[in-house]
């Protein structure tokens, strides 16, 4: 039996909007579009790796706020978790840094017109729900 690898990705929301990341590379998944993130590394909290991760490949400062119920196979062995995050009131805007050459912020309105990774989809359903509660919620 293979073991899982973990990899958090952050729904990153700012102001209403989600942050979107075109992929560079590997090959089979560039042009595409994700959720930042990465692999959680062996004795590092789920949470934390997501604001490495961020760090390092947008060069923000930045939290995890909830989880997206749920959990997403993606190719063996690794399974995709995805939490709602914020940046900080001082972080620096989103740049891609690192595995990005691109990035979208989306309105609720805006967020199917992405080539999202197939993957990803259900991930993205879920926080498209979160987004449309919210506007509910701010009338
Ligand atoms: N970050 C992220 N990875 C995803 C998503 N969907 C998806 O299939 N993946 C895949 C791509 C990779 O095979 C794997 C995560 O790899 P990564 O390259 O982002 O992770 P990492 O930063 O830890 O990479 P590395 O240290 O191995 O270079 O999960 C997603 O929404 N976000």
């Amino acid at each position: 039996m293979s073991e899982r690898i973990v990899v958090v990705a952050a729904a990153l929301l700012d102001a209403g909007r989600l942050l979107a990341a075109r992929r560079s590379a590997p090959p089979d998944l560039s042009g595409r579009w994700e959720l930042p993130g990465g692999k959680v590394e062996p004795g590092e909290c789920p949470e934390a790796a997501l604001v490495r991760e961020l760090r390092e490949e947008l060069g923000v400062s930045a939290e995890a706020v909830a989880r997206v119920p749920g959990e997403w196979p993606l190719r063996e062995p690794y399974v995709l978790r995805v939490w709602t995050a914020r940046l900080h009131p001082a972080s620096a805007a989103p740049e891609p840094l690192q595995d990005h050459d691109d990035l979208r912020w989306l309105t609720r309105d805006e967020l199917w017109d992405v080539d999202w990774l197939d993957q990803d989809v259900p991930a993205v359903r879920e926080v498209a729900g979160l987004l449309e509660a919210a506007r509910n919620t701010a009338g």
